[in-house]
């Protein structure tokens, strides 16, 4: 892979740069090759691929069965207490975290794991940065986290990565100094705001999925006329995809809210779902996703092909998994999964919860300085 630019069209016919390598991966088959050399972190994983929904025309009741499963195994619905309660739980637990131990027990051999090479840090939004809470429009990170992002931000690269719509989690960051990759990757920017890592050679903007903005449209007004009667329901628009969110509806018509999904999408076969935490999400079938937004971007910044980075990808969510994968198959860095129960993932640590989150960014910021005034 190379870092050279080159120019794409988007479908309004506009000029939009990308690298080779980008574009390769979006418009081909094959996954860029996997880096033998130069790994990090430890890899205590169990492989797995994140689920793509298939959406089908026949047997549509089993596939809507299926997803309701699904989101109800992917997002437990109350977690009573961060320990586990009985004796099973605590024996799944402990094996669990003999595989994915806690990033901030295990923070010495993770730094001298990074020793001689640049962090540069990924996080996603919700669950990560902000706690889970009803009403996607009040997900607000603290003012002590957006501090520890900022601080990271001196030291390390830093990008947030999200399903959410850029504007909207630029909206909640507030940090000019960020890179932004929305829409689960698929809206790509770099730092506003002057940043030393920045290099104005190089504007990052990538969308791979522009053409499809008129169709998702369409599709989030034909859903918010077909889910309106069902209670608690919502659609948000991240404009280049949506949002189908269950939370707040009674578990009784979570059937009948995914039948909805399930009808308006067998007329968009350009469409797939995919699920988060109490949520469906539809997007555009092309090969992008945010494990190759995070690829994206450590060539956007000079290291593609670099044994020098060590990329740390923070995230809770099954959208996050293609992320840790990457990183898994490179043996560069690591992800670590923000979780209070097991889980199948690709990450090599944990963290329990934001809170949790921000002592790991507060504690790296702390190292780094220490080992700069060492240093000098
Ligand atoms: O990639 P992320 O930054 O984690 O975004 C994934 C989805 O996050 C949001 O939904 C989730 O958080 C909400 C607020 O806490 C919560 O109410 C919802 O149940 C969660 O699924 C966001 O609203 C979605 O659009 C993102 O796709």
């Amino acid at each position: 892979m190379t870092n050279q630019n080159v120019l794409v069209s988007d479908a309004k016919g506009m000029a939009i740069t990308v690298t080779v390598a980008a574009k390769k991966a979006m418009f081909s088959q094959s996954v860029p090759k996997p880096m033998t050399e130069g790994g990090g972190g430890g890899c205590f994983t169990i492989p797995m691929n994140i689920k793509v929904l298939k959406v089908d025309t026949e047997g549509g009741a089993a596939r809507v069965n299926a997803w309701v499963d699904s989101l109800r195994a992917s997002s437990p619905t109350r977690v009573k207490s961060a320990t586990p309660q009985s004796l099973s739980e605590t024996v799944d637990y402990n094996s669990w975290t003999i595989h994915h131990p806690s990033a901030m027990s295990m923070f010495e051999q993770i730094t001298n794991a990074s020793k001689g090479k640049q962090i540069v840090m990924f996080l996603d939004y919700d669950g990560t940065l902000s706690p889970i809470v009803e009403d996607p429009d009040s997900a607000f990170m603290s003012n002590e986290m957006r501090k520890a992002v900022r601080d990271a931000a001196r030291y390390f690269p830093t990008a947030i990565v999200s399903g959410r719509c850029r504007d909207k989690v630029y909206s909640f960051v507030q940090l000019g100094e960020l890179y932004y990759a929305g829409s689960h990757g698929m809206d790509i920017r770099g730092p506003s705001k002057s940043s030393k890592y920045k290099n104005d050679n190089q504007a990052v903007l990538f969308q791979p999925a522009s053409e499809f903005v008129p169709m998702i449209d369409e599709v989030y007004k034909t859903l918010l006329e077909k889910t309106r009667s069902i209670s608690g329901s919502r659609v948000e628009n991240n404009k280049f995809c949506l949002s189908v969110h269950f939370r707040c509806v009674d578990e009784k018509s979570w059937a009948a809210l995914a039948e909805q999904v399930r009808l308006v999408l067998n007329e968009y076969p350009k469409l797939r779902l995919t699920q988060g935490r109490k949520v469906l999400e539809i997007r555009p079938t092309i090969k992008w996703d945010k494990g190759k937004a995070l690829e994206f971007l450590l060539e956007s910044l000079g290291y593609a092909n670099s044994n020098e980075v060590f990329p740390v990808y923070i995230g809770d969510d099954r959208t996050d998994e293609d992320a840790f994968k990457v990183l898994r198959d490179r043996g560069q860095g690591f992800g670590i999964l923000v979780s209070k129960v097991p889980k199948e993932t690709n990450a090599s640590y944990t963290l329990q919860e934001p809170a949790e989150v921000k002592d790991f960014l507060r504690r790296l910021v702390k190292w780094k300085r220490l080992s700069n005034q060492q240093r000098n």
